[in-house]
């Protein structure tokens, strides 16, 4: 039985979030409206999440020693990891001493890196994936090419976004891939995977959702990738009724697989009735940023009720939703937002602006959110309201 305390009291039911970004500042936003008390952490001052959490702390998180200090300090009842780079052998540690990680440490550890999630869904739950081979010196991975043939991805075990991803479409895209992989990774240079180019008709994302009484799905949410990176994402996505029971089966297999109570993110590829499992995160996902608009729980008030134990009788979804990121790019810790009545002139449209304290570089910073009469129009509505922004840096 869920009991809630009293913020900043002794009985508080403490939430402490591993990454601040967007994702978990709508997480603590929603943690927060069922009375926790949230404390962000984040390699970086200001970020998203901390500037609505109770408290927050500035530590690298790889850093099993800082990371086992905050936590032994903050005593927190719940730990929620919100990006992949976490010192996870710490948080498996903590676990066997008491600790809630969730879902899972054991989640969190093998969706870490690419390695661990790609062994367990392809090797030991057999589930369909591309072939891949990964590789830790260039030699090895010319070998690796050449065995999984082009096209083929490349991508830093340890990376997310799209960050030191590419395309081999032939020979002489070779080094370079390497070389990209070498330097884009988010924590550091190694290992790498090269996948096997998967040509599907669609991907998506499937929102899984483990709780108290069970398992629940949300409607298919369909994403466009541009680098690696998300750029607009709606949902219902058509499929077939195979289609859908096949994704539906990936998902439960390897949630279940993971364990624990929270929100899943499975990437699939769809190609006809054929689906692909591709990664998963244990946590809300960027292309569910959609669910802010079209559903009355989002997959952060889903992820908060799940953590807690809360029961999740129905989802209900509003029709054809969208979301289009709002990108920023140069270098600036000043950046503004104008025109917004434009962007917000159009009946169902929303906003978020999630409030990062620079850029440098390109970075998301915002996402606009549209529902309408069919995916195709509620696409075209998001993009404009996301484009009517001005930025200034
Ligand atoms: N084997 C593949 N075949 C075809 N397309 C692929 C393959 N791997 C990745 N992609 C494309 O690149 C995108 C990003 O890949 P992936 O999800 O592995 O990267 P990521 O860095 O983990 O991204 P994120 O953290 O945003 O999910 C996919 O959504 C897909 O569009
Ligand atoms: N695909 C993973 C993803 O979307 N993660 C989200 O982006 C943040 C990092 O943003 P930043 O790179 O701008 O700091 C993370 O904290 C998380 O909210
Ligand atoms: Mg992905």
């Amino acid at each position: 039985m869920t009991v809630i305390g009293t913020p900043y009291a002794d009985d508080a039911t403490r939430v402490l979030l591993l990454g601040s970004g967007e994702l978990g500042k709508e997480v603590a936003i929603e943690l927060q409206r069922l009375g926790c008390e949230v404390i962000a952490v984040d390699r970086y001052d200001n970020a998203p999440a901390m500037q609505v959490a109770h408290r927050s702390h500035v530590i690298s998180m790889l850093d099993g020693q800082a990371l086992r200090e905050v936590i032994e300090a903050e005593q927190p009842d719940y730990i929620v990891p919100e990006i992949e780079a976490i010192a996870t052998p710490t948080l498996v540690e903590l676990e066997s001493e008491g600790y809630t990680v969730v879902p899972t440490a054991e989640a969190a550890r093998l969706t870490m890196d690419r390695e661990g999630i790609r062994r367990l869904a392809a090797e030991t739950l057999e589930l369909p994936t591309s072939p891949y081979r990964f590789a830790d010196t260039l030699e090895d991975y010319r070998a690796a090419v050449a065995a999984i043939g082009t096209p083929c991805v490349v991508k830093p075990v340890m990376s997310s976004s799209g960050k030191g991803q590419s395309l081999v479409r032939e020979s002489a895209d070779i080094d370079a891939a390497w070389e990209y992989a070498q330097s884009g990774g988010r924590a550091g240079q190694g290992r790498v995977i090269v996948e096997g180019f998967v040509d599907f008709d669609y991907e998506i994302t499937l929102l899984t959702v483990r709780h108290i009484d069970g398992t629940s799905f949300c409607e298919p949410i369909g994403h466009r990738q541009e680098a690696g990176d998300y750029r607009e994402s709606w949902q219902p996505q058509a499929m077939s009724e195979a289609a859908l029971a096949e994704a539906k089966r990936v998902a439960s297999t390897i949630t279940e697989a993971l364990g624990g109570h929270g929100v899943f993110g499975v990437e699939l590829f769809v190609k006809g009735d054929q689906v692909w499992f591709s990664e998963v995160s244990p946590r809300p996902h960027d292309t569910g940023l959609v669910t802010l608009i079209s559903q009355d729980l989002s997959e952060f008030a889903l992820h908060a009720r799940a953590i807690l134990g809360l029961p999740i009788p129905v989802i209900r979804q509003h029709g054809p939703s969208a979301s289009a990121v709002i990108l920023v790019q140069g270098q600036s810790a000043n950046v503004s937002f104008g025109n917004l009545g434009a962007a917000l002139v159009e009946p169902d449209t929303q906003l978020r602006l999630f409030g990062k304290p620079e850029v440098d570089g390109q970075r998301r910073m915002g996402v606009a959110l549209a529902l309408d009469e069919s995916i195709d129009t509620a696409v075209a509505k998001a993009v404009r309201a996301a484009g009517a922004v001005e930025v200034k840096l």
